[in-house]
């Protein structure tokens, strides 16, 4: 295999489609997905002139002045991926609660109002809409992949996201010269159900797969979309959550658009039945028992996103907008 498979979303048949993508590899390509052009080159545009601006603007919308919630703006180095800065900087949004919702008056870790920069007032306009786009998509492709199970469609919208945990970021990757051992994004797999993302026109994103690793360039049109280790444990491994990896070796500013769909933060996911599960028991690619793990969804995530943030993990300070 050499590219990636498109699915269409408006093929009867996609559930066939995403059941060989996800046996295969994890990743294919979503087309049919009703999300207008329009709309991604707005976003595009925004966090352009977002990020364009002097780390000290920038800086007002900071991710420690969001405390546990996770939101706001990280510098280049900021993040790391396997215990490595990567070579980018970003803004994390979430699904926009008010600073009144009990969960974000709770301090509950990831939820909150998003921190939006007041200089660009188009990037909260255009992210705000692009959540509500991007639900919608998911929660179409997980009509497709409970069908490819075997499920009824909405098993996974009714069962394990109907109030989903969202996670929203636009990473920029400098044009840095390549260097030996310097990653946008270091080698990793996503942590939810399934990942949408989009991407400039620079490429760069890598996916390890049985025939060694592939490029996934941008198809116009189309998001990328690929399985999280909690469907691939829910699966029991028979749909895989991938490595994968990002270089940016165009010599241009790369953008791009991750949105991480994810079960209800407060729920014990429940398991599939053994219909849907595999039997192979195939081993994963880091040796890790998916399986092993249980409590909420939220302290499964909160423990995979603290060691991307150690120094946010360690501070317990909760700020709240009044
Ligand atoms: O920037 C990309 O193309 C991919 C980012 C990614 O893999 C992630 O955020 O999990
Ligand atoms: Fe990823």
């Amino acid at each position: 295999m050499r590219t990636l498979p498109i699915v269409d979303l408006a093929d009867p048949a996609h559930p066939d489609r995403i059941a060989e993508a996800c046996r295969e590899s994890g990743f294919f390509y979503v087309t049919g997905h009703g999300v207008p052009e329009a709309l991604l080159r707005d976003l595009d545009a925004a966090a352009r002139e977002f990020f364009a601006l002097p780390d000290t603007v920038k800086a007002e919308i900071a991710m420690e002045r969001g405390g546990r919630a996770w939101r706001g703006w990280f510098p280049v180095g900021g993040e790391l991926t396997s215990g490595r800065p990567d070579l980018k900087e970003g803004v994390y949004f979430g699904s926009e609660l008010p600073p009144d919702d009990a969960r974000v008056l709770a301090g509950l870790p990831l939820h909150g109002p998003n921190l939006f920069p007041a200089r660009v007032p188009a990037l909260r306009t255009t992210v705000l809409e692009y959540l509500e786009r991007l639900t919608d998509v998911a929660q179409a492709v997980l009509r497709g992949v409970a069908r490819s199970l075997d499920l009824p469609a909405d098993y996974f919208s009714a069962g394990y996201t109907a109030d989903p945990t969202i996670l929203f970021r636009i990473f920029h990757y400098p044009p840095a010269p390549p260097q030996e051992d310097g990653w946008g994004v270091g080698e990793h797999t996503d942590y939810g159900l399934l990942t949408l993302l989009a991407q400039d026109d620079n490429g760069g994103l890598e996916v390890r797969t049985a025939d060694g690793w592939i490029a996934a360039p941008p198809v116009r049109g189309t998001f990328v979309c690929n399985i999280g280790d909690m469907l691939d444990r829910l699966t029991g491994g028979w749909y895989r959550s991938t490595p994968h990896r990002v270089r940016n070796t165009s010599g241009n500013e790369r953008l791009s658009f991750p949105f991480f769909f994810d079960p209800d933060f407060a729920m014990e996911v429940p398991p599939l039945p053994d219909s849907a599960r595999g039997s192979d028991g195939e081993q994963r690619w880091d040796g890790q028992d998916l399986r092993a793990f249980d409590g909420t969804y939220g302290d499964y995530l909160v423990g995979k996103v603290s060691k991307v943030f150690p120094q946010l993990a360690s501070g317990t300070r909760v700020t709240r907008e009044q």
